[in-house]
């Protein structure tokens, strides 16, 4: 995306700057009290999700990695088109009961609830190189979880990267152990 200046040439504006003014905040959804970030606006602008899908992509290159995993459902939306630009493998973490064949599982406590996710116990050949891509980063239950699932079924976790960090809620600091260095890298940090 760009502004224009007086002068009629485009100015390229900050991608922090851009994702930011694509996400919407919807007070007290799900529940009261929690303030939700839609990133619809941003999934329906072209320019945006572009540039999204580029700055994951260049991680994803820039980690050296085999595979991206995407979490179900919204980091799905993010993490298939980081793959196809990265030249690497999609593999899904979805919620229980939704992938056929053998499954290793892990439960989990988010912001406004609990879950459980799943991965295929063959996702991944031994020691592939993953990069885990989701939208939010809240409490960081759902990003531990698949960590250690991902680490399970036998891939190196190379990074973990989120659209967005909710840094008033920690979940970088409660990731802290689990990550072991591997580093979490956040477009927009609110
Ligand atoms: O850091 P946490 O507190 O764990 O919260 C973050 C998670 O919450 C949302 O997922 P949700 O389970 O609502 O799934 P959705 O993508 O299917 O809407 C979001 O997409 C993250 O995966
Ligand atoms: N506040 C929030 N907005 C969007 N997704 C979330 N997942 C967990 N907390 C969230």
């Amino acid at each position: 995306m760009s502004a224009t200046e007086t002068t009629g040439q485009p100015v390229p504006v900050d991608l922090g700057t851009l994702l930011t003014s694509r996400i919407r905040d919807v007070p007290d959804y799900p529940r009261a009290g929690v303030v939700f970030k839609d990133i619809t606006p941003l999934l329906a602008d072209a320019a945006a999700m572009t540039a999204l899908v580029e700055a994951l992509a260049a991680l994803a290159v820039r980690h050296q990695v085999d595979k991206v995993v995407g979490l179900e459902a919204r980091g799905f939306i993010l993490a298939a088109p980081v793959a196809v630009r990265a030249d690497v493998g999609f593999v899904p973490v979805r919620k229980a009961g939704k992938l056929p064949g053998e499954c290793l599982s892990q439960a989990y406590a988010l912001e406004y609830g609990t879950a459980e996710i799943e991965v295929q116990r063959d996702a991944f050949l031994p020691g592939e190189r993953v990069l885990v891509i989701d939208d939010v980063l809240a409490t960081g239950g759902t990003a531990e979880a698949s960590v250690e699932l991902v680490r399970r079924a036998g891939a190196e976790v190379a990074a973990l990267a989120v659209l967005m960090e909710l840094a008033f809620l920690q979940g970088r600091t409660r990731l802290e152990t689990v990550l072991a260095g591997a580093p979490l890298e956040a477009l927009v940090t609110v």
